[in-house]
């Protein structure tokens, strides 16, 4: 069955026309600035919290109709306190929130749930209503009290349910649903109220991976028919992905706010989280894409060396394992902006480098050759070689004669890989002759460095007894 995303008609319009995507935050506008304002939501200079605990201060945002709008931050940093306070369930400790011209905080109840729909985190849901029940409520804002639905009324609570994917559960009992079943009837109900603005806090923390999408999809293209989002997420990620626009809270302020690619960034995470994290582009989207990287402490690395052969973006899936296992990894020899360059860059390595579209010359070779020498064990991954780069798979070939341990990742045959008429098939040959460990992927290569490390950790224990009993 195909969902439709427009509503029914209803006898009371919502209203949503074109869609202005804005979103600032900013000082305090002056007065003539105030009179060519269109802005759909006006927080002015906000400070919200409880009692004398002032939990945000400053807050001074401005939104225009069409905007999807993301809060992030820490945990305790204040996204639910905001979102509360913006949806006039929590008064302001000073400053206002304007909605349309009016400030929320002074609005009846029921003229403000015309307008914003606020879905708050899942709770329990004691009262044994139905689903239908449940979402139908949705609808009170626009039913006079002794009114019965309107076939229009009917009609929009349908179809909540259906966009939401809960039809099949309109007869259930709420009591009976999982986290996630709620947290999809409480969207229901709040797109049944038909509002101008909706709030979410949260919205995807129950939901598996599929309803998470799912219902993005729907706030996203419910998003550009013009209603105007507003949500808190703990996923930067899927905040990269549908946010328009992003507030970073933290320390009781907006620490960084803008477009995506401007907040989530490798720094504020790391300032505002306390996580050293890596920022690559999504690859079909473009927007930011954040993937943890441990918090790793030099003291409790292995102690071995591994000097990796990358190039071409081959290696990054190898050097982040070896990073993540603890290896003390340097890398060389690597033009500037080669994709295996940035990543060993982001991880903070130490990376023998040359300028972009430079050959490896006998200079950098033997600084290579020094770094593999000095090495626990030379890596060579999956890379291709042509004449740009076969000095490295020289000084491999070299550094084998000297004696160094060296592990061959052959994904694909060096045939495959040589674009140098043979000449890199000729050192590959020679590199095999002198015994070096080949595996065809990356869980191996882990296996054969937990081996290396193991022996030479043992090698070291009698020097180490001797060491502690003198
Ligand atoms: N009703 C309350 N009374 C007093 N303090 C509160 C109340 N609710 C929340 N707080 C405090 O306000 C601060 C911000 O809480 P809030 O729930 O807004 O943070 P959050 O960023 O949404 O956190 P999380 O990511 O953990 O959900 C916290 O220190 C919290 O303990």
């Amino acid at each position: 069955m195909r969902m439709s995303l427009e509503k029914p008609p209803l006898s009371c319009p919502s209203g949503i026309t074109g869609v202005a995507m804005a979103f600032r935050t900013r000082p305090s506008a002056s007065l003539e600035d105030r009179s060519v304002m269109t802005d759909l939501i006006k927080i002015e200079d906000l400070v919200c919290g409880f009692n004398d605990c002032k939990v945000l201060k400053e807050i001074t945002v401005a939104v225009d109709r069409g905007a999807f709008i993301g809060i992030i931050g820490p945990n305790a940093s204040g996204k639910t306190t905001l979102l509360r306070t913006v949806s006039g369930v929590l008064k302001p400790i000073s400053g206002e929130v304007v909605l349309e011209g009016q400030n929320v905080h002074r609005m009846k109840r029921s003229q403000l749930a015309k307008k914003l729909a606020f879905v708050t985190q899942v709770a329990e849901i004691d009262f044994d209503f139905t689903v239908e029940d449940i979402v139908t409520m949705g609808r009170t804002p626009h039913c006079n009290r002794f009114q019965r639905l309107t076939p229009a009324d009917k009609a929009v609570v349908k179809w909540a349910l259906e966009i939401t994917r809960t039809g099949h559960l309109s007869q259930r009992s709420v009591t009976e649903l999982s986290g996630g079943e709620k947290q999809r009837v409480l969207i229901a109900q709040a797109l049944a109220q038909d509002p101008d603005v909706l709030l979410l806090d949260e919205p995807t923390s129950y939901l598996d991976i599929n309803h998470q999408i799912e219902i993005m999809d729907v706030l996203k293209r419910l998003n550009r028919k013009g209603l105007t989002v507003i949500m808190t997420l703990h996923d930067l990620n899927l905040a990269a992905q549908y946010c328009n626009y992003l507030l970073l809270l933290s320390d009781h302020r907006i620490y960084a706010s803008g477009k995506p690619k401007d907040v989530i960034t490798a720094e504020n995470i790391r300032r505002v989280y306390g996580n050293d994290v890596l920022i690559t582009v999504h690859p079909t989207l473009g927007c930011p894409q954040v993937t943890l990287s441990p918090k790793l402490n030099p003291t409790e690395s292995k102690g071995f060396k591994v000097h990796l052969v990358a190039g071409g973006g081959m290696a990054s899936q190898l050097m982040g394992r070896l990073v993540m296992e603890g290896y003390e990894v340097t890398v060389g020899v690597l033009n500037h902006g080669d994709g295996d360059w940035m990543l060993a860059k982001e991880l903070g390595l130490f990376i023998l480098d040359i300028p972009a579209f430079v050959d490896v010359d006998d200079e950098a070779s033997q600084r290579n050759l020094e770094m593999m020498t000095s090495a626990d064990v030379v890596l060579v991954g999956d890379v291709p070689f042509g004449h740009g780069n076969l000095g490295n798979l020289r000084t491999v070939c070299e550094s084998a004669r000297a004696g160094v341990p060296i592990v061959l990742l052959e994904k694909r045959s060096m045939e495959e890989r040589d674009y140098t008429g043979g000449v890199a098939l000729n050192l590959y040959s020679e590199l095999l002759n002198t015994g070096c460990i080949r595996v065809d992927n990356e869980d191996k290569v882990i296996e054969v460095l937990h081996t290396l490390a193991g022996r030479k950790s043992t090698l070291q224990k009698p020097c180490e007894l001797e060491v502690a009993s003198a």
